[in-house]
C-alpha cells in the first residue's frame, strides 16, 4: 500500500511486499504517522496500522490478494468510509476496514479458483458478509 522502495539496500523502485517483510516497514510507519499527525497502515501477510504510538495488527487476508491488481486501491476505499463514519477512531476504523476486507477474501478463496474469480467473490462476500462470519473470522491484536 505504501511504497518503501528506497527504504532497503536492494532495487529502486521495488514495493515493500517485494523487498522487505512488512514488519520492516513499521518503524517507518510509526515515524512517518509521527512527522504528518496521520494513521498510517502498511499492507502485506500481516497489516500494521499505527498513530505513531499504538501499532494495530490485522492477520486476516489470503496470499492471493497479492495477484488481484487495485486491492490495494479497493481496501483503501474501505478504509475512507469506514473513517468517515467515525474520524475520532481512525485506528480502529482502518484496522477494522483492512480485517473484513481480509475476512471478505478469506471466504470469497474458499470457492476462487485463481484471481479472476477471487475478485468476483471477493465482491460478492463483502456484499453479503453477516455479523456472525465477521465476528468468527477477524483476528485483530495489539500493543
Ligand atoms: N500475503 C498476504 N496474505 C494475506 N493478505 C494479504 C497478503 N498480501 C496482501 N494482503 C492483503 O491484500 C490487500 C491489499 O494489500 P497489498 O499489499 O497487496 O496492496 P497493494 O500492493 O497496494 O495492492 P495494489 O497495488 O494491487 O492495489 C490488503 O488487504 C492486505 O491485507
Ligand atoms: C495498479 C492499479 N491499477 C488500478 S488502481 C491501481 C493502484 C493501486 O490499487
Amino acid at each position: 500500500m505504501i511504497e518503501m522502495g528506497s527504504y532497503g539496500s536492494r532495487g529502486e523502485d521495488e514495493g515493500v511486499d517485494s523487498v522487505h517483510g512488512s514488519s520492516d516497514a513499521v518503524e517507518a510507519a510509526k515515524s512517518l504517522a509521527q512527522q504528518t499527525g496521520c494513521v498510517v497502515a502498511v499492507s502485506g501477510a500481516i497489516d500494521y496500522i499505527t498513530d505513531g504510538d499504538r501499532v494495530v495488527y490485522v492477520y486476516n487476508g489470503v496470499p492471493m490478494l497479492q495477484k488481484i491488481t487495485a486491492s490495494g486501491c479497493s481496501v483503501t476505499a474501505l478504509i475512507t468510509a469506514f473513517v468517515a463514519v467515525d474520524p475520532s477512531h481512525a485506528v480502529e476504523a482502518t484496522a477494522s476496514a483492512l480485517a473484513i476486507f481480509g475476512v471478505a477474501s478469506e471466504t470469497g478463496m474458499d470457492m476462487a479458483r485463481g484471481p479472476g474469480s477471487l475478485r468476483t467473490l471477493l465482491i460478492d462476500s463483502l456484499y453479503g458478509l453477516d455479523e456472525a462470519t465477521v465476528l468468527g473470522r477477524v483476528r485483530i491484536n495489539h500493543l
